[in-house]
């Protein structure tokens, strides 16, 4: 038997001891059944700019041994009983025999999450450290012929992802045999793991220890349109390399911690040593401190937003020689990039990577350096690979791509590409012919996404929104135009009391991620966000999307909508239609090859809009006195403060136009008595026409049945608690039955639908 490695796990965020341990172990266990146990962390502490360790887990009383057999070192745990576990700290020298290898975890960086080696003092080198074998042929049979690292079959196994998803079946493959792969499959299909899983294939796979301190060289770049789309990158990608892994288990170390030598005697050399993979994010909104620490101790995997990417690269040579070398570049929602304002420093950075180009630059100005010809011998030894990933790339383009033959070069005076068609035909494909994937459907249409629309004037939306989101209460990302138009509505809908938050890029970043995260762990809550929010991120359990107003382009729309029915799950999506936009609606759908009748109505029960009104009416009266009041004001500190400034002395007329005292009090009670008003307002049930609250067992629809079997909507009584879904369908059927009778019936049947609809209340 090797040697076996204790430890105390902590971290800074949360402090987790580890029993002491005995040796008198009673169960040998792969590292997956352990009893991991997690650990409670402030919601904040998830999404600060560290790019957050989502999930923390700790596992107490196992002891970490390693075997030598015929096929090499291999790891084994040992669970010992709860009872030796609390021995003292005799027992635990006594037993194992080396008291040096205790270490410390303790969270050194969260900007930078990796997969550390483990902190014996004498280490197998990692060509031969074998992670505990991972049986895929009986746990994963349909992810067993693309042989991936074990340890990536570990950690997709423990995300219970048992098989790949069409577009992950079809590109990693031809990705693992180095090909260069233009992938296009329907939003929420895994495409993140598409191109992620061969490149972590292939850096684990020929992972090389590098000496403590050592900077590692950049070996794969990932480009992606908005900071929170780049942070879940990396942090999906981590996912893979720590959460479920084998090796995180044999380092008992969590994600984006480092382990720390502790022992007596001793140093725990190895448990300084640096990760063997690692993947990290540096987005626009994150200290400079803690990207340069990111950068000078050097990653393996970069998730990078293009702008803050161009901004470093114009001040760290060395970032840039390493993109020169790159051995994968990835673009994730390609499409979107050329939108986000940052496509000059897109172009640039291509430029860096091809080598066509570089070669035009090392020829004139380094001809027969050393440099030039290292990255010859570079290009020859490991091509290039790149993968171009999105939900939307036009047909035109995915054609232009496979006549091409030739990249077309890069000139160094070449001015920017200026499309995205002309950016992707420039990239420096190595493949002759770059391998398309595109498995996207017609129409753009994910098969679980209910789609429908709500038909309104523009100055009703607020009622027809507050309307759906009273009726269907559930997770729901609320797409607006306008930035104005988010900070407008987000007092409304807080006065009505509804838990809403906004995300727009002038919202400082923290803030930024502090709303998604609210809005990630609350069932209920309401994103009002701009199209930052539209692309690539995936928030579990998304119910509705509804588009306030209409998204700028047939891409938009699908990708908005693409933010709930993800991952085969069931979605809804609500178009919010006014008489001036329909003829952008029927362009924007024409362009996707349907029509305006495709879309169904969502069914509303217009007697309870008008009391949305009426609250709403009241709500903005109270949003409207509270800023005036601020902006009073804030207009006289502002005077106040030029004049302190200028070192003038205000008159007494000046000093005098400010609201005084007593002014002051009295718009504050009246904001008081509107806000008590619409509070005692909030708290009248909404009740549908015809529903008798006082006689539960009477009246034309008795609603008693409906609380007995909880069905009853909380908020509206009248209505059946249920999902915007079932209510298109039933409507849908109700329309089929009119249409399909004969016309006099039709009449006779819609007639009498319209009373069961006034009397019992939609869903019902
Ligand atoms: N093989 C799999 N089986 C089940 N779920 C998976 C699998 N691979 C990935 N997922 C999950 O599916 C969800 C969507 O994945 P991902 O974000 O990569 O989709 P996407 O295709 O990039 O979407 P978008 O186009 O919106 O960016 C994620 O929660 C991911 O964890």
């Amino acid at each position: 038997m090797g040697r076996a490695l204790k430890r105390k796990a902590t971290s800074s965020a949360a402090s987790t001891s580890s029993k002491k341990l005995k040796t008198k172990e009673t169960r040998v266990l792969t590292a997956n059944n352990l009893p991991w146990k997690t650990v409670s962390r402030s919601k904040e502490a998830a999404v600060d700019l560290d790019e957050g360790i989502l999930d923390l887990e700790e596992v107490d009383n196992v002891e970490v041994v390693y075997e030598d057999t015929e096929a090499g070192r291999v790891i084994r745990f040992k669970v010992l009983d709860s009872g030796d576990a609390t021995d003292g700290e005799k027992s635990r020298s006594e037993d194992v025999g080396v008291s040096d290898g205790e270490a410390e975890v303790e969270v050194e960086d969260a900007g930078l999450s990796s997969t550390p080696l483990p902190a014996t003092v004498d280490v197998s080198p990692p060509e031969t450290l074998h992670v505990q074998a991972f049986d895929s042929r009986t746990l994963l049979p349909e992810w067993h012929p693309l042989s991936l690292h074990s340890q990536l079959l570990s950690a997709v196994h423990g995300q219970a992802f048992m098989k790949p998803t069409p577009i992950q079946a079809q590109t990693i493959p031809s990705a693992l045999t180095g090909r260069d792969i233009v992938g296009v499959a329907e939003t929420g299909s895994g495409k993140t793991l598409a191109y992620g899983l061969p490149i972590l294939h292939d850096l684990l796979t020929n992972a090389v220890a590098l000496p403590p301190k050592t900077r590692r060289p950049l070996r794969a770049l990932i480009l992606a349109p908005t900071r929170e789309l780049a942070l879940q990158v990396s942090t999906h990608l981590n996912k893979c390399l720590n959460q479920y892994s084998n090796v995180k288990e044999e380092a008992d170390a969590e994600p984006s911690v480092s382990l720390k030598g502790k022992g007596k005697g001793k140093s725990t050399g190895a448990g300084n040593g640096p990760p063997l993979v690692s993947v990290a994010a540096i987005v626009g909104g994150m200290s400079t401190q803690k990207q340069k620490r990111i950068l000078e101790r050097g990653v393996d995997v970069l998730v990078a937003t293009p702008g803050r990417l161009w901004d470093i690269l114009e001040e760290d040579d060395h970032l840039a020689k390493d993109i020169k070398s790159l051995r994968y570049l990835v673009l994730d929602e390609a499409d979107r990039m050329i939108e986000t304002g940052h496509f000059a420093e897109l172009d640039n950075i291509l430029r860096l990577t091809q080598r066509s180009f570089q070669k035009d630059t090392t020829d004139a100005d380094f001809a027969g350096t050393s440099e030039s010809t290292a990255l010859e011998a570079e290009e020859e030894a490991h091509p290039m690979q790149t993968f171009v990933f999105s939900a939307t790339l036009s047909k035109d383009l995915q054609r232009n791509l496979k006549k091409r033959h030739k990249p077309r070069l890069f000139k160094r005076d070449a001015a920017p590409a200026s499309t995205l068609d002309d950016l992707i035909l420039r990239l420096d494909f190595r493949d002759p012919e770059p391998q398309v994937v595109d498995i996207s459907p017609e129409g753009g249409v994910v098969s679980t996404l209910k789609e429908s629309k709500i038909e309104c004037l523009m100055t009703d939306k607020d009622a027809y929104l507050y309307y759906f989101l009273t009726r269907y209460p559930g997770r729901t990302l609320v797409f607006l135009s306008s930035i104005d138009g988010i900070r407008r509505l987000v007092p409304l809908l807080e006065l009505l009391g509804l838990p809403v938050y906004p995300l727009h890029s002038q919202l400082e970043q923290r803030q930024r991620l502090k709303n998604l995260d609210r809005f990630k762990s609350d069932p209920k809550a309401v994103l009002l966000a701009t199209d930052i929010a539209a692309r690539g991120l995936d928030i579990p359990a998304v119910a509705h999307v509804v588009h306030y107003q209409i998204p700028r382009s047939a891409d938009a729309y699908v990708h908005r909508n693409g933010r709930t029915a993800r991952a085969q799950r069931s979605g809804f999506s609500m178009l919010m239609c006014a008489p001036d936009e329909r003829r952008l609606i029927r362009a924007l759908l024409a362009s996707l090859g349907r029509q305006e009748s495709d879309i169904p109505e969502v069914p509303i029960e217009h007697h309870f809009i008008d009391k949305m009104k009426q609250r709403l009416a009241l709500a903005k009266q109270i949003d409207n006195a509270q800023h005036q009041a601020s902006k009073k004001k804030h207009d006289q500190n502002w005077i106040r403060a030029a004049a302190e400034a200028m070192d003038i002395e205000l008159d007494s007329d000046m000093e005098a136009s400010g609201p005084t005292n007593r002014q002051v009090k009295a718009r504050q009670a009246k904001v008081a008595a509107l806000k008590a008003e619409l509070n005692a307002m909030l708290r009248q049930p909404l009740v549908a026409r015809g529903v008798s609250t006082r006689y539960i067992t009477s009246g034309s629809r008795p609603i008693v049945d409906d609380i007995l079997a909880g069905e009853d909507h909380q908020g509206m009584v009248g209505v059946k608690l249920s999902d915007p879904a079932t209510d298109l369908a039933l409507a849908g059927k109700r329309a089929k039955k009119v249409n399909t009778g004969s016309k006099a019936q039709g009449r006779i049947a819609a007639e009498k639908e319209e009373d069961e609809e006034e009397w019992s209340g939609f869903g019902s």
